[in-house]
């Protein structure tokens, strides 16, 4: 079973308050998700491998530490998705970006694909699959499917805020990915959003409603 891992940094949790409250604008709101992916991003890169090297300082030689050259492939959910991609991309800038573009049918929940462009080597990638929301798991766990059946090996679930019922669905079906998370939240309302949730993170992060 993979790990899931609630990222309770102050920093995170202060960040999310505010994202939460239906009150904070679109401008506000951007920059807020963009830093709460940094935080997150700095977070869950904790157990990337190190090299030894030796370099000269000013005074001596010294025996020091590089990123062993893991290759990282960021993969956001369109649309929402696309929010947390730069504030990754900060820390990690080399990481290359894939799309998954999924939306979620209102009526049914159930997620439809309709654009998917990946780096050529995802085989070789650890791969970070990044939204916002994890809500019926149905986008996410589609998506993790799209990219094991082109070849990932590695995956992990970065969200910002998860309904109990999207970590079970990605637990049941893909044990072997780690899912990290802002919050976890008491569940679902009627129309399959969470609750308390941050509404609709695409509409309120683009301005569409
Ligand atoms: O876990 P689920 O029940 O599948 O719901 C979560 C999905 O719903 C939202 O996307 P949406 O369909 O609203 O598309 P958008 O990002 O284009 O707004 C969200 O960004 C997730 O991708
Ligand atoms: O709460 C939710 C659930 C799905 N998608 C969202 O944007 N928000
Ligand atoms: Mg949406």
């Amino acid at each position: 079973m993979g790990k899931v891992v609630v990222l309770d940094h102050p920093l995170i949790q202060h960040k999310l308050t505010y994202i939460r409250d239906k009150n904070t604008g679109t401008k506000e709101l951007r920059e807020l998700v963009d830093e709460v992916a940094m935080l997150m991003a700095f977070e869950i890169t904790r157990d990337l491998p190190l090299t030894d090297i030796t370099v000269e300082t000013p005074i001596q030689q010294a025996k020091t530490k590089v990123l062993a050259g893991k290759k990282i492939g960021l993969i956001p959910i369109l649309r929402a998705g696309l929010g947390m991609v730069d504030g990754m991309l900060n820390l990690i800038p080399a990481a290359k970006v894939g799309h998954v573009g999924l939306y979620r049918d209102p009526e049914t929940l159930k997620p439809v694909e309709y654009y998917i462009k990946l780096p050529s080597d995802i085989s070789e990638r650890e791969l970070i699959v990044i939204d916002p929301m994890l809500a019926t798991g149905g986008s996410a766990n589609d998506a993790i499917e799209s990219l094991k059946k082109r070849g990932a090996k590695k995956i992990r679930l970065m969200c910002l805020v998860a309904a109990p019922e999207g970590v079970e669905l990605i637990e049941k079906n893909h044990p072997d990915v780690d899912i990290y998370l802002g919050a976890l939240d008491e569940g679902l309302n009627d129309h399959g959003y969470i609750v308390p949730g941050i509404g609709d993170a695409g509409d309120r992060l683009f301005g569409t409603k």
